[in-house]
């Protein structure tokens, strides 16, 4: 089994291709939604959910079966019909043009595979079983979906904001170090549990960064 890598891809003004329509494209097709890349599916059917996706005019529908030359350009591509030959053909012509690609029916046959994610706002929790048992992937996901609600979203968004004006006002990389240190340490979380959290506006993190001066 290889060695798998993990990366986070920014697909924004990519073309995505996924060659398929039926449930597998659409578990794919879900997951590159909000990515602000053009995602073109290539299949003669598409389920309900992928027509409605194509109706909202949330994906471009090529209304055939696949056919060489079609991944030209393409910055990643999703081999997911029910025909080997076909999934196998789409690694060929990927592979041929140094594409990555993944293949639902043989995850180790693609570049990549796609681990089952539990998003909260910026925060991305992807679990992957390296192809040995996707449903544990899914099932762990479960799970950890019950322990990161949807607070997480609104830390994340808190850390976002005080750590770019930091990074903005303090030029001294020690003193940069330790507020983000002292920020992570920060128990916001119970706060937004508890009702009582606010941002904090640009003049209340100055005074956070001015007090730890003082106490420094
Ligand atoms: C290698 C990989 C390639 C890839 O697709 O990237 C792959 C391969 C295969 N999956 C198979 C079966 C199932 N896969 C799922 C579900 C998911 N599979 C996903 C990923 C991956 N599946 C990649 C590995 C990820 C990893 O291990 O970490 C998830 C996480 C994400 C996604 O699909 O985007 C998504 C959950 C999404 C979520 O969290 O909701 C279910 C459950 C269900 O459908 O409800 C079943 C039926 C139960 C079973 O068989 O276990 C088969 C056998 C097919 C056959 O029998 O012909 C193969 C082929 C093989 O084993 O090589
Ligand atoms: N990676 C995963 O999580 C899983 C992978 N699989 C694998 O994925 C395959 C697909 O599964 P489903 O989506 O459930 O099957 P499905 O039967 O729902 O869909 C197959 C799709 O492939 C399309 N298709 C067939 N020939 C084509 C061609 N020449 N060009 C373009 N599109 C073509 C069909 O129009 C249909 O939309 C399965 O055969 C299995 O090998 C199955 C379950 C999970």
């Amino acid at each position: 089994m290889p060695h798998y890598v993990p990366v986070m891809m920014n697909c924004e003004g990519r073309r995505l291709i996924i060659v398929g329509g039926g449930l597998v494209a659409e578990r794919k097709v879900s997951s590159l939604l909000g990515a602000e890349a053009t995602i073109v599916v290539i299949s003669h059917k598409l389920s309900p959910w992928l027509q409605s996706c194509f109706e909202d005019g949330l994906i471009t529908w090529l209304e055939r079966g696949y056919m060489e030359g079609d991944l030209e350009g393409a910055a990643l591509v999703f081999a997911a019909t029910d025909q080997a030959i076909v999934n196998e053909a789409v690694v060929v012509e990927a592979t041929k043009l140094g594409i990555p690609v993944n293949h639902a029916g043989d995850g180790k046959r693609g570049t990549f595979i796609t681990p089952s994610s539990v998003r909260r706002g910026k925060l991305i929790i992807a679990v992957s079983s390296s192809g040995a048992g996707p449903i544990v992937a899914t099932n762990l996901c479960r799970e950890i979906e019950k322990q990161y609600g949807a607070e997480y979203e609104t830390y994340i968004d808190f850390l976002s904001i005080v750590r770019m004006v930091i990074k903005h006002r303090v030029s001294d990389i020690s003193e940069r170090h330790d507020l983000f240190k002292l920020l992570a340490e920060m128990d916001v979380l119970t706060d937004i549990r508890n009702g009582n959290f606010h941002f904090w506006s640009e003049e209340e993190i100055t005074s956070w960064i001015t007090e730890y001066r003082r106490e420094k």
